[in-house]
């Protein structure tokens, strides 16, 4: 320890509340004040350079049975005690002062548990699927191929992200809806390009006929985030050849990271678990790392191109890998059993803790229908699966933004045949629900223009995905587009911090709708 200098308490809560919003958005944790077993240092983990050694020499001055998880990528990290006066002696030491390895006051909490995640580990060892082919191309074809692309063409469909210039063939691949609409062809792929195809089909390289082609271009320093192509927009098997330049992509699953060195020329070959599951990206940087013969040296960047071939999938996903599968697939993971706990936690609850703030309702939440009762509005506690109402009774119906609360098929089925239940012959019945697609005639909604910031990075929801008792939910970005049909939507807090709501997402042509399908 060094110099032991407790800061101003206010500033400590403030960092605190800040931290504890964090680590609820980003691992599901709840942060608590009273003490629990459980601790985390806010300020400090593997990103702020905090290193475990460090963590473990001030831990070892107060007991030497503890669990530390640093998490990585975070700029905190938790302890494990194995009662909580050991986490209160810890908090009282440590909460607000200057320790080894840190230039800054570590600010620490409480917490309900820890993430049950492991620290990454490099290997070397290919996932599943994944195959590189060194020299797939010529020098000769190689510059062939760069000498064709004309960067200041604007006929082509091509587009300058943030991050990197991209051309299109065939289809568009879009970035701000991480999908491709099959029913939109555009230029095929150019005649030139037909030799790969070729080469493809000679080499057995997974799905024959490619038929999108997606040209990126980066200069030194940029790259393209960890993602996994969308898996409803193409077929198993995604080619990429690299031109011009080396690079260094990365591959992630779990805890799992694996660097692999994309020489130029070479061709990388993604299908089956590294294309369905494993994320896929490109950090920006002006140099990487790589193995040579007799060690590992730095390369600096030049300006690599890479040829991405897809075949444009029509229907839906049939892949195993539910969980990072946007098809509906994410449907049949949410079944009667987890349906009534998922719709309790991320819905009732939700709306009992917000009740506060709502002027008028009708609803199952006891805290809106206390308002209402408050003001003397006549209000009905009651559950839109079971209405309590005689059959044929009632004239008109309006039911706003409850029914994709719903979360299986079943449900929101019955939810309408609950409203038909009571609605008399010839009543009328207005349902208001959250659409999957939002844009019409090519206009988006109001709900996509009022995002001020622009999207273009090709991480798509899946990219937040929350553990809910085995269950996977993709956490939306708000105002953005759907591009799942199962989601958590975040509501954020004026005072900070955020609720998470469940949302089925209805509407979207290729699935099921709810109502339609009644017969
Ligand atoms: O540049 C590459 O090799 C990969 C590009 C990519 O992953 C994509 O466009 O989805
Ligand atoms: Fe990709």
């Amino acid at each position: 320890m060094s110099d032991i200098n407790c800061v101003n308490e206010k500033k400590c809560m403030r960092k605190q509340k800040r931290a504890q919003h964090r680590i609820a958005r980003d691992m599901n944790i709840k942060c608590c004040d009273e003490s629990t077993e459980n601790l985390v240092i806010c300020n400090a983990g593997l990103v702020t350079g905090f290193k475990r050694e460090e963590l473990e020499n001030i831990l070892n001055e107060i007991t030497k049975k503890y669990t530390i998880i640093m998490p990585p990528g975070k700029s905190y990290c938790f302890l494990k005690f194995d009662d909580k006066i050991v986490a209160e002696k810890v908090y009282q030491k440590f909460h607000g002062r200057n320790v080894d390895g840190q230039v800054t006051p570590i600010y620490l909490t409480f917490s309900q548990s820890t993430p049950d995640i492991e620290e990454e580990v490099t290997t070397t060892e290919f996932p599943n699927g994944l195959e590189l082919i060194e020299e797939f191309i010529t020098i000769e074809e190689e510059s062939r191929l760069l000498n064709s692309i004309n960067w200041d063409n604007n006929c082509d469909v091509s587009s300058e992200l943030k991050h990197r210039n991209v051309k299109h063939f065939g289809y568009e691949f879009r970035y701000d809806i991480n999908t491709v609409d099959p029913d939109q062809p555009i230029a095929p792929i150019p005649d030139d390009y037909k030799f790969l195809l070729d080469l493809f089909q000679k080499n057995n390289c997974g799905n024959h006929n490619y038929d999108q082609l997606t040209i990126n271009r980066y200069l030194p320093g940029q790259g393209i985030p960890p993602h996994i192509d969308t898996h409803s927009a193409f077929e198993d098997s995604i080619l990429s050849l690299s031109i011009g330049s080396e690079c260094v992509m990365d591959f992630r699953k779990d805890n799992k990271k694996v660097s692999l060195h994309l020489p130029a020329r070479s061709l990388l070959i993604m299908s089956g678990e590294s294309r369905y599951s494993w994320t896929h990206g490109i950090c920006p940087r002006q140099s990487d790392v790589i193995k040579i013969d007799n060690g590992i040296t730095v390369k600096e960047r030049g300006i690599r191109t890479s040829f991405t071939f897809r075949k444009v999938r029509r229907g839906d996903c049939e892949c195993k890998f539910y969980e990072y599968c946007n098809s509906k697939r994410n449907e049949q993971m949410i079944d009667e059993v987890l349906a009534p706990g998922l719709e309790l936690s991320y819905v009732h609850d939700v709306y009992e803790e917000i009740s506060r703030i709502f002027k008028i309702g009708l609803d199952r939440s006891t805290g809106l229908s206390e308002i209402c009762k408050k003001k003397s509005f006549e209000i009905l506690l009651s559950d839109c699966l079971q209405l309590p109402f005689k059959t044929n009774s009632v004239d008109a119906i309006i039911s706003i933004a409850v029914i994709h609360h719903l979360s299986t098929h079943e449900r929101r089925q019955n939810a309408f045949l609950e409203l038909l239940r009571v609605l008399r012959p010839g009543g009328r019945c207005l349902v208001y629900v959250w659409a999957k697609e939002q844009e019409r005639n090519s206009k988006k909604s109001t709900y996509l223009r009022s995002n001020t910031t622009s999207n273009d990075s090709g991480i798509n929801a899946r990219d937040y995905q929350k553990l809910y008792n085995g269950l996977m939910l993709p956490i939306h970005e708000n105002r953005t587009n759907f591009i799942h049909n199962d989601v958590l939507v975040p509501w954020k807090r004026k005072g900070g911090g955020e609720f998470f709501r469940y949302y089925h997402f209805l509407g979207d042509h290729r699935n099921e709708n709810d109502a339609t399908d009644m017969r």
